[in-house]
C-alpha cells in the first residue's frame, strides 16, 4: 500500500464517524440555519472542537449554497479543514550548524513516544541525516530496551545508561558522541511523566542546562507526542505540556486505530503549534510529514 492509501485507510474510522454524524443533514435544498446548526454539532461530535466547527460552519454559511449534496458538503469540509491545518503543517527541519540538532521527545506513558522516536529517526535517515537515539527515559528498563530495539530496526546507534540513571548525563554523552561521529540529529526519549509535574520540570530544566552548555540553541525542538485515541484529553495534554515544558511542536500518533482523528483539527485551531508528523501505524514507515491537504481529504472521507 502506498503512504496515501495507508493515510486514507488510517483515517477511515474518523471519516466514517464524521459521515455518520452528517448523514441526512443535507438534502437537495438551500442550507437553512437549522441545518447549519446541525452540521456544526456533527463536527463537534466528531472531535473537531467548538472553535474549528464554528469556523467551518461560518464558511459554509458565507458560501450561500442553493444546493448541496453530501459529496459537495464533504468537498467543502475538506477545503475548510485544509485551511485550518495548512498553517500548522511544518516538517521537522534539522538542518543547521553546529550539529547535532537536538530533539527532545515528551509525552505521557503509552502515547507512542518511543515508537515515534524510531519512526522519526527513520524519516530523517530517509533524508540522508545521520541519527543517534538517546534513552533519556531512565525510569523503566523496558523503555531503554524498547529504544534499543528501535535502534536496531532502523540501523541507528542508541546511547543509554542504567535504569534510574541520570537523563541529563545521557543527553550530554549523546551530544558528545554525535559531535565526535558526525551525527546530524540526536533524538532524546524522555520520561516525560505528567503524574509528577515538579519532577518533569526539574528533569527538563536539568537537560536544558546541560545542553545549553554544549550549544545554546539546544534543544532545538521539544516535540510532544499525542495519542489521538484519547480525543479531547490530547488537547488538555497540549495545554499542560506547553506551559510546563515549552513544547515547540506536535506529533499525533495512532490515527489509524481511532474514530477520533478529528482532534487533530481541534488541536490545530486551538493551539496553532506546528504539527510535524502523524502516525498511522506501528511500522517503520508509518510516520510521515504532515500533509494538510491529504489529511483534510482523508478526514472528510474523500480520496486523496
Ligand atoms: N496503531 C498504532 N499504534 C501505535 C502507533 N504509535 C505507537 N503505537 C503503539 O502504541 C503502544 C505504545 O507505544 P510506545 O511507543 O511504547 O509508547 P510510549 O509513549 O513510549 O510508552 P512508554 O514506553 O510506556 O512511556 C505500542 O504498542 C505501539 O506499538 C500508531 O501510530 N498506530
Amino acid at each position: 500500500m502506498s503512504w496515501l492509501e495507508r493515510l486514507t485507510g488510517g483515517f477511515k474510522k474518523t471519516a466514517d464517524r464524521l459521515g455518520e454524524n452528517l448523514t441526512g443533514l443535507v438534502k437537495e435544498q438551500a442550507l437553512d440555519t437549522a441545518t447549519l446548526d446541525d452540521i456544526e454539532e456533527a463536527l463537534i461530535a466528531s472531535d473537531l472542537g467548538p472553535e474549528a466547527s464554528k469556523r467551518i460552519r461560518d464558511s459554509i454559511a458565507a458560501r450561500r449554497y442553493d444546493q448541496l449534496d453530501e459529496r459537495g458538503l464533504r468537498t467543502i469540509l475538506a477545503e475548510e479543514i485544509e485551511k485550518i491545518l495548512a498553517p500548522v503543517a511544518k516538517p521537522l527541519d534539522v538542518w543547521g550548524f553546529p550539529r547535532p540538532h537536538v530533539i527532545l521527545v515528551i509525552g505521557v506513558n503509552g502515547s507512542g513516544k518511543t515508537t515515534t522516536i524510531g519512526k522519526l529517526g527513520h524519516l530523517l535517515q530517509e533524508q540522508d541525516y545521520g541519527v543517534l537515539l538517546a534513552a533519556g527515559d531512565t525510569f523503566r528498563a523496558a523503555a531503554i530496551e524498547q529504544l534499543r530495539i528501535w535502534g536496531e530496526r532502523i540501523g541507528a546507534p542508541v546511547i543509554a545508561g542504567k535504569e534510574g540513571g541520570d537523563a541529563a548525563g545521557i543527553v550530554f554523552d549523546g551530544v558528545k558522541q554525535a559531535t565526535a561521529t558526525g551525527i546530524d540529529a540526536l533524538i532524546v526519549d524522555t520520561a516525560g511523566r505528567l503524574q509528577n509535574k515538579a519532577h518533569l520540570m526539574d528533569e527538563l530544566a536539568k537537560v536544558r542546562r546541560v545542553l545549553g552548555r554544549l550549544n545554546p540553541e539546544a534543544p532545538h525542538d521539544i516535540i510532544l507526542v499525542l495519542d489521538a485515541t484519547t480525543g479531547q484529553n490530547a488537547l488538555n495534554q497540549i495545554e499542560v505540556f506547553r506551559d510546563l515544558a515549552g513544547v515547540t511542536g506536535l506529533v499525533m500518533t495512532k490515527l489509524d486505530g481511532t474514530a477520533r482523528g478529528g482532534v487533530l483539527v481541534a488541536a490545530a485551531e486551538k493551539f496553532g503549534l506546528p504539527i510535524h508528523a502523524i502516525g498511522v501505524g506501528e511500522g517503520v514507515d508509518d510516520l510521515r510529514p504532515f500533509d494538510p491537504r491529504a489529511v483534510a481529504r482523508a478526514i472528510a472521507g474523500l480520496p486523496s
